[in-house]
């Protein structure tokens, strides 16, 4: 504990100071800076400035083994009975060999109260939107409250740190490693009581190369009660996969929250740092969003949607719609039947929770004129949905350019927050 104190007193001077380079765009290192948060990773393999190289090197080694030791435990319980070191394996080799950069990151976050509020019923604070973290274990430890975590019944708990006390989440690619029995633990960071908030946050990660392939070591393990939750082995994150590739499925669908501008945020700033492909999407995600919402709504039982996006009934819900069905299929022989099936394709869209619904639109429609036609069916803000066909995002594409034809199914994923 006297190392982590000694960690974050270091940053204290560090950040009033303003002594941190920061981290050129695209780095995995070094200080990003985010409107009301302060983000400085720090990555063995890459360089630190003199003044931290000490206490990040010592901090770091602590909490690595720490977070180890915690895996080891964690295959050693009675409900996961795994050989002790084998979810540890998933992580770096120790020490690094010559050159190589650590997977696994010692963030140190520093939040600072907005003055006035952007929005004063939010019960989050700027940058700590709800997410999951995207590696095996996070440790946090903090010098204020703030720090929620959501319980399986869906409520938030306050997450209150006492003196040299630290907290350990379970991320994305545990809950994948043990097939679900460990589950990734939502959190986020409610509103600041005080005008500054600092924490520590060790991750774990995944070492790219490793495959996550426990279903052997895992097949006699049916599940067992754990405190008051039932947890269950489920044999649909079975499929072996390479860490690498997990990240790039979470990465897909997940803004991070240490890099990527909040989405409402977004639409009027700059965005600064961060993963080009989604933050942009999410910007253009968040204009539309606004701009559709000053318009009239579709009533519900009509076909066609009421917005100048929606060009000349390029998008028509084609579910239990008999007119719409007479219009696919016209008089056969007759010349609008070339003209209509040239124009129109009926293909499915299909939320998250499986449920879809038919539509109808012409080759050149932009899938984001569907997404925002599906959210609004759905209630939902067009930037609270990412359109997916056969593996890869396509918002930036029309049906035609996605490859999209008659009797596809176009599936719209929720976008969430990640770390
Ligand atoms: O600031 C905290 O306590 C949590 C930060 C966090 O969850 C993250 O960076 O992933
Ligand atoms: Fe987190």
């Amino acid at each position: 504990m006297d190392t982590l104190k000694e960690l974050q007193d270091d940053f204290c001077t560090c950040f009033a100071n303003q002594s941190l380079p920061v981290a050129p765009p695209g780095a995995d290192a070094g200080l990003f800076v985010l409107p009301h948060k302060q983000v400085y990773d720090a990555r063995p393999g890459r360089a630190l400035p003199a003044a931290l190289a000490s206490s990040v090197g010592q901090g770091f080694a602590t909490l690595d083994m720490l977070a180890r030791l915690i895996l080891t435990a964690l295959a050693q319980s009675p409900q996961i009975n795994m050989p002790a070191s084998l979810l540890a394996t998933l992580a770096d080799d120790m020490p690094l060999t010559n050159d190589a950069i650590s997977s696994s990151v010692l963030s140190v976050l520093r939040y600072v109260k907005p003055s006035t509020p952007s929005t004063p019923s939010s019960i989050v604070t700027p940058g700590g939107q709800e997410h999951v973290d995207k590696g095996l274990l996070t440790i946090v430890y903090d010098d204020l409250p703030g720090l929620q975590v959501q319980s399986s019944t869906g409520e938030w708990q306050d997450v209150t740190l006492g003196k040299g006390q630290i907290a350990v989440f379970a991320g994305y690619t545990l809950e994948r490693a043990t097939c679900g029995l460990i589950p990734r633990a939502l959190h986020r960071v409610r509103t600041l009581q005080s005008s500054e908030r600092m924490s520590l946050c060790f991750k774990l990660r995944g070492r790219p190369s490793a495959m996550i392939d426990f279903r052997q070591e895992l097949n006699n393990t049916t599940g067992g009660w754990k405190g008051a939750d039932w947890i269950v082995y489920n044999p649909q994150l079975a499929a072996p996969i390479r860490v690498a590739d997990l990240m790039a499925e979470f990465d897909a669908v997940h803004s991070s929250v240490n890099r990527d501008l909040d989405h409402a945020a977004a639409a009027a700033q700059q965005p600064s740092f961060g993963q080009p492909d989604i933050s942009q999407a999410a910007t253009g995600s968040a204009r539309r969003a606004n701009s559709l919402g000053k318009r009239p709504r579709v009533a519900q039982g009509q076909h066609t949607v009421g917005d100048e996006d929606l060009r000349d009934r390029d998008v028509i819900f084609a579910k239990a719609m008999p007119e719409v069905q007479a219009e696919i299929k016209p008089e056969p022989g007759s010349p609008a039947a070339h003209a209509t099936e040239d124009r129109k394709i009926k293909f499915r869209v299909r939320g998250q929770d499986g449920a879809d619904m038919w539509f109808l639109a012409r080759p050149s429609t932009k899938i984001d004129t569907i997404t925002a036609a599906f959210a609004r069916k759905r209630g939902m803000q067009p930037s609270q949905l990412i359109p997916f066909f056969q593996t890869e995002r396509v918002e930036r594409f029309s049906l035609e350019e996605a490859g999209i034809q008659g009797g596809d199914v176009l599936d719209m994923l929720l976008h969430q927050y990640g770390d």
